[in-house]
């Protein structure tokens, strides 16, 4: 009998920072990673033992310079997508406070979009669902 290939779940958190002006963050992916090329909302994976919350403040430090503090990580929404070599369960959160400017600290580019023109951006397949949604939050 044979196993059937059960690719492993890779936990993902990412964050939709809304600034005052309804704009939304996307980072595009650098060179050398997976989906390079591609924008993104920031974040990145969960490492064991940290909480999502934990990981996502930490990625938000490390790759845009910024401070959240994770009382203010609102839970949106989550993607569940086969990729081709995992599973990718990423949970989304929105940030609207955050201290410093965001800057791409990894050689991203960084663009604020308002939430009609996130089409124009070419992502991860997992994140088509998360457009519509956006779009209808923000309007
Ligand atoms: N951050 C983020 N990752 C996404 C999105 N959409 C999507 O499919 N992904 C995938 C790409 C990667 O396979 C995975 C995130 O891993 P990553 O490589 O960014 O994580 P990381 O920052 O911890 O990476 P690394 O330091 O290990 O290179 O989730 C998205 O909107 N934001």
């Amino acid at each position: 009998m044979t196993t059937p290939f059960r690719p492993h779940t890779l936990l993902v958190t990412a964050a939709i920072l809304i600034k005052k002006d309804n704009t939304v963050l996307l980072a595009q992916r650098p060179e050398g990673k997976t989906f390079a090329g591609l924008w993104e909302f920031p974040g990145g994976k969960v490492e064991v033992p940290e909480s999502p919350e934990a990981a996502l403040v930490r990625e938000l430090n490390e790759e845009l310079g910024i401070t959240v503090q994770p009382e203010k990580l609102e839970p949106f929404t989550f993607v569940s997508e086969d990729c081709a070599t995992f599973h990718l369960l990423m949970a989304l959160y929105l940030v609207r406070d955050w201290e410093h400017d965001p800057i791409g600290r990894e050689g991203q580019t960084l663009a604020w979009v308002p939430a009609s023109e996130l089409g124009n951006y070419p992502m991860p397949k997992a994140d088509a669902p998360l457009v519509p949604r956006i779009q209808a939050l923000l309007g």
